[in-house]
């Protein structure tokens, strides 16, 4: 259990240390979804940002989101994954066409086409947990990737993730329901 709360307290201290840094969530104003909008006051709010190639989230839990006590709920293990992913979906685009800014023209979003998680070992929910994502192959409107959920050190959950581009502001006309 010390050795757990040692854990913690580095991985909280991490989180801190990046006061200056951009999270991509924070580029997306008026985001209401459950999972990454800042504007959902009810939401899990998680942060995402670049490491090198991959992209990672460090996301502290809360009692009300266990599965068997103790244990972290397995739809909310997917939810952090699919809003890690969809962002990192949005953030790779723009990375590719001449690490253009957040803000720039054309506006993308994506939506999640399929979302598969395997559980591997049940997840402690009173530590905070590591998502770690890469993008595997970009086809058209496309993004595949894969996702890693750590705790303490162990991968307890991975995922194989299709986000599909649904807006393009450069191409929009006519209704989107994505458009908000
Ligand atoms: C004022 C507001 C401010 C807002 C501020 C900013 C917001 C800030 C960000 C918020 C972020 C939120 C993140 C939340 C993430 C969700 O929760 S999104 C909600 C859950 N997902 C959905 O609701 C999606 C529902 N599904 C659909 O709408 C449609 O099925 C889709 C996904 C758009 C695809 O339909 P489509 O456009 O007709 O696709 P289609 O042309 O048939 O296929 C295109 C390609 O995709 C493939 N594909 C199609 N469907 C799938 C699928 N389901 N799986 C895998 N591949 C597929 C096809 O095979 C095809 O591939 P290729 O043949 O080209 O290789």
């Amino acid at each position: 259990m010390g050795n757990h709360h040692s854990k913690k307290n580095i991985m909280i201290a991490t989180q801190e240390n990046e006061g200056n840094q951009i999270f991509f969530q924070h580029t997306m104003p008026n985001n209401v979804c459950f999972g990454c909008g800042h504007e959902n006051h009810e939401g899990l709010k998680i942060k995402s940002h670049w490491e090198g190639d991959a992209s990672v989230c460090v996301w502290e839990s809360q009692e009300k989101y266990n599965g068997w006590k103790g244990i972290m709920n397995g739809g909310i293990i997917a939810t952090i994954i699919d809003c890690h992913t969809m962002a990192t979906a949005t953030m790779h685009a723009y990375k590719v066409e001449g690490n253009r800014p957040w803000n720039s023209d054309p506006e993308y979003r994506y939506a999640t086409g399929t979302l598969t998680v395997k559980y591997l070992k049940p997840t402690p929910n009173d530590v905070p947990v590591k998502l770690v994502a890469r993008v595997t192959e970009v086809k058209g409107r496309k993004t595949v990737m894969t996702c890693e959920l750590w705790s303490n050190d162990q991968k307890t959950a991975e995922a194989d993730v299709v986000a599909i581009r649904v807006y393009d502001s450069s191409q929009q006309n006519g209704d989107n329901p994505f458009k908000g």
